[in-house]
């Protein structure tokens, strides 16, 4: 489907007609007759097909060509191979067609797809939508992966119609999107760089919207998006229809009333089947301590060469260190890895490389866990174990796609055994357990050993993905399943290749914080203790609860940083409400959703509390604060850190749709917020810009130092701080490339007093020592 041109002619078409026996003159002539203009055949094919939707018998609709939809849709549909209906599409289509508000729940690769897709068509196509009436449908995706995917087959079904569509996502030129977007029927997006275009593309608004589709609507409806969705709601008009999909689908009340539904139609296709997962999928799980799991996972690879899998994993680096030395073992399959930080072309590389692919190994986390369609996946192996049930259900569900066969394993330590086994079968999850052959077991611990001696970005990576792979274990909120404190550390560090392990400086510093805490709440000094603490949980996160409804692990595409995010705060009077009671609760918070922050309304309580915004504070190259902050000035700017999310795009600025803005004419306490913006952007520029300059005259000067100290002791000192802006920007995980030696710090002699480098003597030695014992 491409921009077009509005359907219909204008004036009357002509059809040449040979008019046989006609005789004038002895001769014969051709006449025209006049037809019916195609606007108007159009406008009665809407009105048939409309009078239809009433009257739509469920049972009746065997095959596509039964449903009351255009010619357009029906020849799409043809055209893209879709013929007969799936059991979401025969239940949720006639529904949204009689424009009710739909919560469509069924398992993974049953066609949810298309059941939306074929509702927006039709409602556009049945209003008459031109590119100039704009924005008509938002379908919004938890990942540009899956947006991408969405898009492709509403290309593939609209080709036939007249409406226009753009994929919005983060990742590409923000300008080549905001000179496209006005003019744009529907939208295929994700939340963050939708909220940047309703904030900062002049002439884009949702004010005439008739259609809201949240896919992976639990996902879209958790804590990670919340403040993001709650401002996108904010500029979309009340009226308007809402379907929502997932194959986990929350029932919350609270979630719903968050987008004010209308009197909506629950639409779960198979409720009362035996499983939660494909019939076709055949899972089991084994047990496995830490320190085997990758020996476990390469002889895996290694005896499935052929097979086309997807192995997720918690976090980007592990994912990065484990395709490194995959890669570099040469099992004989295409190893790949697909994460949240690689750059939008490579990541959409990764995609379709792996789509072609017959027989590869993706390694990813949770970033391809919901609604990719990768063709013909034969197995789905969970390294690690899965944050709850729901997540489950959508890792396994990349295989046994419509009616495909499938396989599925997961890997679970011995703590984890019990407590997610339990979860599973609460959730209808028919699994086996199997068992590890030792006797074809490979070891490729030395092999990492020499790697990570060899190859400094081979260590550092591995440091890497070992305070990871500890932090996602502490943060999770199931502490029945996950456990760090039952972790052989020592023994896992060396299975990754490291002599020893690294220091978990994470869970100092959090004891450390709740002891200032602590001390603070008292008022009495308490004795400092040092040392590895026991993993408590922060009360910000979510309390245990063996079966969350709605968090689905994605935070595991982020990053270090992202790990840290809470996913859901459980609200203590929060459970899954029987639908029958959705419309009257919906209601009753509707009032208080209307309460959501604008910018006007931060920047009016900043002000009344005196509060200073637009202070600067330096940071070093380690990312820790320097000096005090310094006021640039005062102005009724608030806080952004709240928009950055999943999807890489960092909302710059506070939620407010900007046609309230109107582009500075809103003033906010005398302060003109689009003149602040600008203001306030051009500073940042120039702060970048010098920042950038400091450290690379920083870094000439440390060469020079090394060249003039040539012969003298050269140390490489890699260190993994975790926590706070010590990890490296958004910008910088970007420069993936770049990364590692941006965090390599050189130590020429005595001169770095940093206690670490003491560490990575030892370190070095032992593992020196390690390799030639070996
Ligand atoms: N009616 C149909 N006929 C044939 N194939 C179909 C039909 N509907 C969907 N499919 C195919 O089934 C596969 C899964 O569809 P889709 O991606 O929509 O599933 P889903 O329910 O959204 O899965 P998930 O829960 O993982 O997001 C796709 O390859 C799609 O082309």
């Amino acid at each position: 489907m491409t921009p077009g041109q509005h359907g219909g002619e204008n004036g009357w078409q002509r059809e040449r007609v040979e008019e046989e026996a006609k005789r004038q003159g002895g001769k014969r002539q051709r006449v025209f007759r006049k037809t019916e203009p195609k606007w108007k055949t159009e406008l009665k094919e809407i009105e048939t097909v409309r009078e239809l939707y009433d009257t739509i018998d469920v049972e009746e609709l065997a095959k596509f060509s039964d449903f009351p939809l255009s010619k357009r849709t029906q020849d799409g549909l043809r055209g893209a191979g879709y013929a007969i209906p799936t059991d979401i599409q025969r239940a949720a289509i006639p529904l949204a067609l009689r424009g009710r508000d739909v919560l469509g729940a069924a398992k993974t690769g049953s066609g949810k797809t298309l059941a939306f897709l074929v509702p927006v068509l039709e409602l556009l196509w049945a209003e008459r939508w031109s590119p100039d009436d704009g924005v008509g449908a938002l379908i919004v995706s938890p990942t540009r992966e899956l947006a991408y995917q969405t898009f492709e087959v509403l290309r593939r079904v609209g080709v036939k119609h007249d409406l226009s569509a753009g994929l919005v996502i983060g990742g590409k030129s923000l300008q080549s999107e905001q000179e496209a977007i006005e003019r744009t029927n529907i939208v295929v997006c994700t939340p963050g760089r939708l909220l940047q275009h309703m904030d900062e593309t002049v002439n884009f608004h949702c004010s005439s919207l008739k259609l809201l589709v949240l896919d992976e609507a639990d996902r879209i409806l958790d804590l990670g998006f919340q403040a993001t969705v709650n401002a996108i709601v904010e500029n979309l008009p009340a009226e308007r229809q809402t379907l929502l999909f997932s194959a986990t689908q929350t029932k919350s009340v609270r979630d719903l009333a968050r987008l004010s539904l209308q009197d909506p139609e629950y639409v779960a296709v198979h409720q009362n089947s035996q499983s939660s997962t494909p019939h076709r999928l055949v899972q089991s799980y084994l047990v496995c301590e830490l320190p085997e799991k990758l020996n476990t996972l390469y002889s895996f690879v290694k005896s499935h060469l052929s097979a086309k899998m997807i192995v997720f994993m918690s976090s980007c680096k592990q994912v990065k260190f484990t395709y490194e030395v995959f890669c570099r073992l040469r099992p004989g399959v295409p190893i790949m890895a697909l994460y949240g930080r690689q750059k939008q072309p490579r990541r959409v590389g990764i995609y379709e490389d792996f789509c072609r692919k017959k027989s590869a190994v993706l390694l990813c986390t949770d970033v391809a866990a919901r609604g990719l369609d990768f063709p013909a996946v034969d197995w789905v192996i969970q390294l690690d174990c899965p944050e709850d049930a729901n997540t489950y259900i959508h890792r396994v569900g990349r295989t046994a796609r419509y009616e495909k066969e499938g396989k599925a394993l997961l890997f679970l330590l011995p703590s984890e055994e019990e407590g997610m086994l339990e979860q599973l079968q609460t959730k209808k999850i028919p699994i086996q357990g199997i068992r590890v052959n030792p006797k074809k077991t490979l070891s490729i611990q030395k092999k990492l050993g020499q790697f990570c001696a060899q190859d400094p970005e081979v260590k550092h990576w591995a440091q890497r993905s070992f305070i990871c792979y500890l932090r996602s274990v502490h943060l999770q909120s199931n502490k029945r399943v996950f456990d760090l404190r039952s972790l052989p550390t020592d023994e896992y560090a060396r299975s990754l290749g490291l002599a020893q392990a690294p220091r978990i400086r994470f869970l100092k510093r959090e004891e450390a914080a709740r002891k200032r805490a602590k001390n603070k709440s008292r008022g009495s000094a308490v004795s400092s203790e040092d040392g590895v603490s026991s993993p408590t949980h922060d009360s910000a996160v979510a309390p245990e609860h063996g079966d969350s409804e709605s968090s689905d692990g994605s935070g595991s595409e982020s990053d270090d940083g992202e790990i840290l995010r809470v996913k859901r705060v459980i609200q203590p009077d929060e459970s899954d409400q029987d639908l029958a009671t959705t419309h009257h609760d919906t209601r009753e918070t509707e009032t208080k959703q209307k309460k959501v922050a604008t910018k006007v309304s931060s920047a009016k309580r900043l002000l009344n509390k005196k509060i200073k915004v637009n202070t600067h504070i330096k940071f070093d190259e380690e990312g820790a604060p320097v000096g005090p902050p310094v006021t640039e000035q005062p102005a009724g700017e608030s806080s952004d850190s709240e928009h950055s999310e999943q999807d890489d795009t960092v909302h710059p600025i506070p939620i407010q749709h900007y046609s309230e803005i109107e582009r500075g004419r809103l003033r906010v306490g005398g302060i003109s917020i689009a003149d602040a913006q600008e203001l306030m952007r051009k500073r940042d520029r120039g702060d970048r810009a010098r920042e950038r300059e400091r450290i690379r005259t920083r870094h000439r000067e440390l060469r020079k130092k090394m060249k003039k100290t040539a012969g003298m002791d050269v140390e490489g000192e890699e260190e993994v701080v975790i926590g706070g802006r010590s990890e490296a920007s958004d910008e910088e995980e970007e420069e993936e490339n770049s990364e590692t030696s941006k965090r390599i710090k050189l130590s020429i002699g005595g001169d770095d007093d940093d206690a670490g480098s003491d560490v990575q003597l030892t370190d070095d030695e032992e593992l020196a020592l390690h390799l030639l014992n070996s």
